[in-house]
């Protein structure tokens, strides 16, 4: 995977997914294909994204016990995505268990898929997850100890806001990747994220990936949303 904008093709189905690729006819793009896209057409989409040279993270966010989460992740390995994830709140052994089931998937001369821990959604904010998950410390607190966890259970990364993607590395390891959705420029409607962050900003707290949905997708150039969005990472530093 580079680390370009990763582009969300949060889509109900393979028809808009291509649309959307057609703005795109020379370049190789990093995509993430999600529940919403994957539930419509199944594993053939993911191969057939691969087929058109670009990379794929495979955002299914697996959270189930360890035996279920093992034999969905020997699935998944063999389709080719260079990323896939689970949430941390599943736990240390269900992680493990992840890395087994993409180890054994993953045939000869193929490489295995990165895997990385959704931490807190972006979608999520302090006093909600205080409330309704039960959780006292701050936020950045509980990103942090999932983000340990994750890395004692051996996964490549996490995914978090670009708030804690700083701290992550700092505490956690440098060359553990931060993969941060929630971007917006400045002018763009919030939606339903709550931790947002623009792409300059990203860059500057050592975001090693940013994901973009709907700043790029419901753009009216959409080419030309993910070139600004391009060029204010590479000019952020
Ligand atoms: O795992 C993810 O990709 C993810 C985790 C998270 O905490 N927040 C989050 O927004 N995402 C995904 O990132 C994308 C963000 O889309 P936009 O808000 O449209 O840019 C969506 O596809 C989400 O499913």
């Amino acid at each position: 995977m580079n680390n370009i904008p990763v582009i969300a093709l949060d889509f109900a189905g393979k028809e808009e997914a291509l649309q959307l690729l057609k703005w795109f006819p020379d370049e190789k793009l990093a995509v993430k294909i999600g529940m919403e896209l994957y539930y419509a057409e199944g594993p053939s989409i993911v191969t057939a994204i691969k087929a058109m040279g670009h990379d794929v993270f495979l955002d299914l966010k697996l959270h189930d016990i360890p035996n279920t989460v093992k034999k969905a992740m020997e699935r998944l390995a063999g389709l080719g995505a260079d990323m896939v994830n689970v949430h941390a709140a599943g736990g240390q052994a269900m992680m493990e268990a992840a890395l087994e089931g993409l180890d054994k998937g993953t045939s000869l001369g193929q490489k295995r898929p990165l895997c990385i821990a959704v931490t807190q959604l972006t979608s999520t904010t302090e006093s909600q997850m205080q409330k309704e998950q039960m959780i006292q410390g701050s936020l950045s607190e509980s990103v942090l100890h999932y983000g340990k966890l994750a890395k004692t259970a051996k996964l490549d990364g996490v995914v978090c806001s670009v708030h804690e993607a700083y701290d992550i590395h700092k505490r956690v390891g440098m060359d553990f990747l931060t993969v941060t959705p929630g971007i917006r420029l400045a002018d763009d409607e919030k939606g339903d994220q709550k931790r947002i962050a623009t792409p300059s900003e990203a860059r500057k707290q050592t975001s090693d990936f940013i994901v973009v949905g709907r700043s790029i997708t419901e753009a009216a150039d959409p080419r030309a949303a993910y070139h600004t969005i391009l060029r204010e990472w590479e000019r952020a530093l």
